[in-house]
């Protein structure tokens, strides 16, 4: 089973820094006004005097030239006024505030953006990921102002070959890819979704350090069944129902085919498609290209890693983990997603043996209650975990059981929600928690954004007890539990794992994404937390921490692409190379290979 002793590294991750490499020049092909207005080599007043000679830019930006470091205080202090100056304000008035002000300057200049995102991750993950860019996609028609990403959509069948190459980099190594049906808990929110490949991009450059002029956010625009959005005047995507069956399946094969026909050493990443499409695309496509399901798979790690962490928080060794009784909330890509994650891993402590029933564990419920094999219509993914079977049945627990009635009868150890429904973890089922059979009751409340939450941190240690451990998918404060204790909140977000997963396999070189490749970044975030901080109820660590945190479980996928002989190597390291290389040295290699933003000199050539 995992060792989950405390690495060497983990042990570094206090006082590393990850300085930056004193950058060479990039070459610019532009003049005068076109690099002011372009985010990449801009600097605003930052060109020194030199770079506005050879440039064309003397005469265009004010006398004096302002250090990198005092841009940045610049606009710290003008964020830090907003927050003053917007005090009292409803609370989307104040985020949707502070993400223009974020958003104008990606717009300008890039490398100050991502300097300032990286600096202050923790502050300004909220803003440009969850729970802010929910707000931001269902208002994406009046907020839009200058398009990011590419759109490709129905009516570009036949077109997207040559469409590609209108995007203007040349070399792109992440692409996430929407459909913008199923946008966190907020349903089908169409051409809008788009704000969730742009934030879970940002999440990329700030954690895993790819570069910006190499990411690609993608809008699939196969229609809308939102009759909202379809009746909107300032609906900016297609007026039609969405694409079905074949002719849905034709569009992402086309725009599957167009891209690594462009960039075949790309990796794509599925966000936020509704259930069905979901599996039927991983299934598709994870055997012919590079690519993965965050939902499905980066949900699966990061939960299991907390569930883990909540079997260490009861003094037990790991392979109690079998005894622990789970219920999930939510049936959908996720829910099912860490389901057959938390099976496989079962099955490893139960030495495969399928028959010990490492299915006995867990309980799986929707929006028609407890799923058992009596269910009609019973769907092909959420079979393996209908109850009806084998020892371990409570009687009377039948098809269709409340939330309540399973458990009260259960007594879970952990309750997960992956429902996308606020507050479903009411008074009455946090209360049924306190009866667990668990010393530190875990509940875990993933659904975004924080209005989706299955409950309130605040909620839960008020009903179910201060000695539960919490988790949930959008941050919440942590609980002031009274007597100088503190109820600790974590959050259980799949942006502790998707940015190493793409991260390594793209320095791996590897074609595929195996399930080797996501139990190997599961288990290195089950690692990092120490035995005392789990005791605290510390089950994940600080979004601070973050480019440390991708840089391990980077060079965990790195290892294990590596050994199961997928590993090809990446621009000038070979897989003989990378075969050789200790994990101490795979983790230099992968943080060798993380984009830092700092200005580069720029040297023009025609
Ligand atoms: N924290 C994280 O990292 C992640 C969180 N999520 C969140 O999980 C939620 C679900 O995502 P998906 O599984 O992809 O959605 P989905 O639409 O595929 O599945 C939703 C499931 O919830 C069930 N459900 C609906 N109402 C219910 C109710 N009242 N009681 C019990 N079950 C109910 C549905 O029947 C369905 O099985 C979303 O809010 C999403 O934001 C998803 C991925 C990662
Ligand atoms: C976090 C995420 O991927 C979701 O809520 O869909
Ligand atoms: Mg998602």
């Amino acid at each position: 089973m995992w060792n989950l002793a405390r690495s060497a590294a983990a042990n570094l991750r206090q006082t590393r820094r990850f300085s930056a490499a004193i950058p060479g020049p990039s070459i610019v092909h532009k003049r005068g006004t076109d690099i002011l207005h372009d985010p990449w080599f801009n600097k605003d007043t930052g060109f020194p005097l030199t770079e506005r000679d050879r440039l064309g830019l003397r005469g265009l930006l004010p006398p004096r030239v302002i250090s990198f470091e005092q841009q940045y205080d610049r606009f710290m202090e003008s964020y830090r006024s907003l927050e003053h100056n917007t005090q009292g304000e409803p609370d989307n008035v104040v985020s949707l505030a502070k993400w223009r002000i974020l958003n104008r300057l990606h717009d300008r200049n890039e490398t100050l953006y991502y300097r300032v995102l990286i600096d202050n991750v923790k502050d300004f993950a909220p803003i440009i990921y969850t729970p802010t860019v929910g707000l931001v996609c269902q208002n994406y028609g009046g907020l839009f102002r200058r398009p990011r990403g590419m759109y490709f959509s129905a009516k570009d069948k036949g077109e997207m070959m040559s469409m590609i190459y209108n995007w203007p980099s040349p070399k792109v190594d992440m692409i996430v890819l929407t459909d913008g049906s199923r946008i966190l808990g907020l349903g089908d929110l169409g051409v809008q979704g788009i704000g969730i490949p742009i934030g879970k991009l940002d999440m990329y450059v700030a954690a895993a350090g790819i570069n910006p002029q190499r990411i690609l956010p993608v809008m699939l625009d196969v229609g809308t069944n939102n009759k909202k959005l379809l009746e909107d005047r300032l609906y900016l995507g297609l007026r039609q129902p969405r694409l079905e069956g074949d002719d849905y399946l034709s569009i992402v094969d086309e725009f599957m085919e167009a891209v690594f026909t462009r960039w075949p050493k790309a990796i794509v990443q599925f966000e936020d498609f509704q259930m069905k499409w979901a599996f039927e695309t991983l299934q598709r496509y994870r055997k012919r290209f590079c690519m993965f399901n965050d939902d499905i798979q980066g949900t699966a790690g990061v939960a299991l890693a907390g569930l883990l962490g909540a079997v260490r928080a009861q003094g037990r060794p790991l392979t109690d983990f079998v005894k622990q009784k789970i219920v999930v909330v939510g049936a959908g890509s996720a829910g099912i997603g860490v389901l057959n994650m938390a099976k496989q891993i079962a099955l490893k402590i139960l030495g495969n043996n399928e028959s010990m029933g490492a299915n006995n564990q867990f309980w799986l419920l929707d929006k028609s209650g407890l799923i058992t094999k009596a269910r009609k219509d019973l769907d092909p993914a959420a079979a393996p975990f209908a109850r009806g079977f084998g020892p371990g049945e409570i009687e009377g627990l039948g098809e269709g059981a409340s939330l309540l009635e399973v458990v009260k009868r259960v007594k879970p150890h952990v309750l997960l929600g992956l429902s996308g429904v606020g507050g479903i973890f009411d008074e009455q089922v946090l209360k049924g928690m306190r009866e667990s059979d668990s010393p530190r009751p875990a509940i875990f409340a993933m659904s975004n954004p924080t209005m989706n939450a299955e409950c309130t941190a605040a909620d839960a240690f008020k009903y179910a007890g201060s000695n539960i451990v919490f988790a949930s998918g959008s941050p919440f404060e942590n609980v002031d539990l009274g007597n100088g204790k503190t109820g600790h909140v974590n959050q259980a977000n799949n942006m502790y794992l998707f940015p190493g997963i793409g991260l390594g396999a793209l320095l791996s070189g590897a074609h595929f994404i195996t399930d080797g490749m996501l139990q190997a970044a599961a288990k290195c975030l089950a690692s990092y937390m120490t035995d005392e901080e789990i005791q605290k109820g510390i089950l994940y660590p600080s979004i601070s921490s973050i480019r440390h945190i991708t840089t391990e479980v980077g060079a965990a996928v790195v290892q294990a692409a590596v050994d199961e002989e997928l590993a090809e190597g990446h621009c000038d390291v070979g897989a003989k190379e990378l075969m050789h290389m200790s994990k101490e040295e795979t983790v230099e290699y992968v943080a060798r290979n993380m984009w830092y933003p700092v200005y580069s000199p720029l040297v023009h050539e025609k």
